[in-house]
């Protein structure tokens, strides 16, 4: 089976005053990019299968907005996670029959987990509600083990209007 990873930032976000970092909500233009970029997905066939997203409202907010529907697990290992600690969740909690699984998450966290999977990659940017896509030629338990993940970065989308 091949696997797809498809590894988003959430969009751009606000600062209102008194509200945590946890907390902050999107932006208006980060609402507005996030919804671009389910329909990115969807136009380039990515269909999700299931979400793992981190605990903070902005990736939380983002997921929403992209419109997409499949299950979705919320873990706190993604929020400021480092590239060992987003593969174990997906280990953990992506489906084994899963085809395409988003991690919604932040910077460097997505970006790096990418290169991670893929060390022959190259990101030159990755902005709010940028996503990655990553093939995967192991299962999803198998990630960040002492075992060549047969990856490759396929591309990264920056949705626009
Ligand atoms: O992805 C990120 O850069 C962090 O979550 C910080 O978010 P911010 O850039 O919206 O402040």
């Amino acid at each position: 089976m091949t696997r797809t990873l498809v590894l988003m930032r959430h969009g751009k976000s606000g600062y209102p005053p008194g509200v945590g970092d946890h907390g902050r909500p999107l932006a208006d233009r980060g609402r507005r990019e996030a919804a671009l970029a389910g329909r990115w997905m969807a136009d380039e066939g990515l269909r999700i299968d299931a979400v793992v997203c981190s605990t903070a409202t902005r990736t939380r907010e983002t997921l929403e907005r992209t419109g997409i529907d499949a299950p979705a697990v919320y873990v706190d290992d993604i929020y400021g996670g480092a590239p060992h600690e987003i593969l174990e969740a997906l280990r953990v909690h992506a489906p084994a029959d899963a085809g395409t699984v988003m991690v919604v998450g932040h910077s460097p966290g997505m970006p790096t987990t990418a290169l991670t999977l893929d060390s022959d990659g190259h990101i030159e940017r990755f902005p709010t509600s940028a996503y990655a896509v990553v093939t995967v030629g192991v299962p999803w338990d198998r990630l960040g083990l002492d075992v060549d993940p047969d990856a490759r970065l396929v591309g990264t989308r920056i949705p626009r209007e």
